[in-house]
């Protein structure tokens, strides 16, 4: 038996992530029947159908649930018999994640009150910065997670992202397609609603991606230079785009600006949360961290069977991601301690901020990467969001882990300070290491040995976080890697 809270006109479904690296051990189908859900009863509706997508690597299984019977038990809460049924499905032909299906899923929409707010204010007042470092050092413990305010980026700001996000995905498919992200080698430009995987479960969602605005590195060479080296290039602007949509390209521009400035503070931050130097991710990020910004717009849905989920399950790659969302919610964490879900449900004027698996690595699992998935809605209204991905130069060697990490809950932070009251040393460079995927730099040497090309781990150097980055993408957009990195030009 398993309880389930289900937000106003949301379908559930069950899925878990499993952690990067483990592709093997979840592989078995397993069946749920006769369980007992409980939602709101003002939303439920008698047939909700819930889809969890067991993977082993040659035969996937899709499981069924489908929710019948709902009563009324208590004036808000209403019970519902789950049954479960399984079925295959066709494997897909790109590399995939191994899934696991979970018969213990259990979601609170009460649990999003333990997500925290912080203001970033907090942060930069000496008086309340222990404090500030505290809640953030317990929240990435506890859940990876937590929302940001006063973060400096104007309302003007955000509302005309979100705004030049919306006028884009109105324009005409023909109009759309003129910036798909198969013509773009970087990984750049539209991706069409059923197009995109996760977890094995097609996404029902459309969305357009960005990054850093350079030029492609012209000693590439497909097949030859390590793939990553692909990800640096220009954005795809369409010039009839940019006609019908003028304020299109400024503002993504300007808010990514914004972003990487928000994003190398909080990672000040979450670096004096670890007990480091306030400089310790600036250094390690390189003068040209990697970053990517996604605008995804997920179309309210009439009736829950055709697209069972907006974006499945799924842990984010890197360090840290930065979200802004609308009001219409259907995002939701999972909290790691007890596999329960809960929605991390629109705040106005905040971004959320998730750790990925590449934190989760380099701090030996003390900070998590939330899992996190995109329930569908029926509520009429279409859901936008713009996640922000940032990361390290693309040839950063990551260290395994950080050396004599304190793993304790609570740390004393009453002298931490921040980069620019500490005292400069000669010659510091905060973009200590310098590294930099610039046309006439060379490169680390790549492990020839990786047939992928990926020089992924090194032992002595850390693990490559361009290939890392790497190996999450291409899967996510096999139409690129099979158009761009399979064949020589
Ligand atoms: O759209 C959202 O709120 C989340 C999207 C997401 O998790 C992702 O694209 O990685
Ligand atoms: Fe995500």
């Amino acid at each position: 038996m398993f309880e389930i809270h289900a937000p106003a006109g949301i379908v559930i479904p069950t899925f878990v992530e499993i952690p990067f690296n483990s592709t093997s051990s979840f592989s078995s189908t397993t069946t749920t029947s006769a369980s007992k859900i409980t939602t709101p009863a003002s939303s439920f509706s008698s047939t909700t159908t819930l889809k969890a997508a067991t993977l082993s690597s040659k035969t996937p299984s899709t499981t069924i649930t489908t929710i019948t019977n709902a009563t009324a038990v208590t004036p808000s809460i209403t019970t519902a018999t789950v049954s479960t049924t399984t079925t295959n499905t066709t494997t897909p032909t790109y590399p995939t994640t191994a899934v696991a299906t979970t018969t213990t899923e259990k979601v609170t929409t009460k649990a999003n009150e333990k997500v925290k707010v912080l203001s970033l204010h907090d942060f930069n007042n000496p008086a309340t910065r222990p404090r500030f470092l505290a809640e953030m050092r317990e929240s990435l413990i506890e859940l990876g997670t937590f929302y940001i305010k006063d973060h400096g980026i104007t309302t003007e700001m955000t509302a005309g992202a979100m705004k030049s996000i919306q006028d884009y995905f109105a324009l005409p498919l023909e109009e759309k397609k003129k910036m798909l992200i198969g013509n773009s080698r970087h990984f750049r430009g539209y991706k069409l609603i059923g197009e995109e995987f996760t977890n094995n479960q097609v996404d029902h969602r459309e969305q357009l991606q960005f990054g850093p605005e350079q030029s492609a590195l012209s000693s590439f060479v497909p097949t030859q230079s390590p793939d990553y080296q692909g990800l640096q290039g220009p954005n795809q602007w369409p010039a009839s785009t940019l006609a019908l949509l003028p304020a299109f390209q400024p503002q993504v521009i300007e808010f990514m600006h914004q972003l990487e400035t928000l994003s190398h503070r909080l990672m000040e931050a979450v670096a004096l949360s670890l007990g480091q130097s306030a400089h310790y991710f600036r250094d390690l990020f390189g003068a040209n961290p990697y970053y990517r910004l996604k605008a995804a717009k997920y179309p309210s849905v009439k009736n829950t069977k055709a697209a069972t989920i907006g974006c499945g399950a799924h842990k984010d790659t890197g360090f840290l991601t930065v979200l802004l969302q609308d009001m219409v919610g259907g995002l939701q964490g999972q909290i790691p301690a007890t596999g329960e879900w809960m929605d991390t449900r629109p705040v106005p004027e905040t971004f959320i901020v998730t750790m990925g698996e590449a934190m989760e690595r380099l701090t030996g699992g003390l900070y998590q990467a939330t899992v996190h998935r995109v329930l569908n809605n029926t509520s009429g209204q279409d859901r936008y969001s713009i996640p922000f991905f940032f990361d390290p130069a693309l040839d950063t060697r990551v260290p395994h882990q950080i050396e004599n990490l304190d793993r304790s809950t609570r740390l004393d932070f009453s002298n931490a300070q921040t980069r620019e009251e500490l005292p400069k040393t000669d010659g510091e460079n905060f973009c200590g290491l310098g590294i930099t995927t610039q046309d006439n730099v060379s490169l680390p040497s790549t492990a020839s040995a990786s047939s992928s090309r990926q020089a992924a781990v090194d032992e002595e150097e850390g693990w490559c976080s361009g290939a890392h980055v790497f190996e999450t993408v291409h899967r996510c957009h096999p139409e690129v890697y099979a158009r761009w990195y399979t064949r020589e030009e």
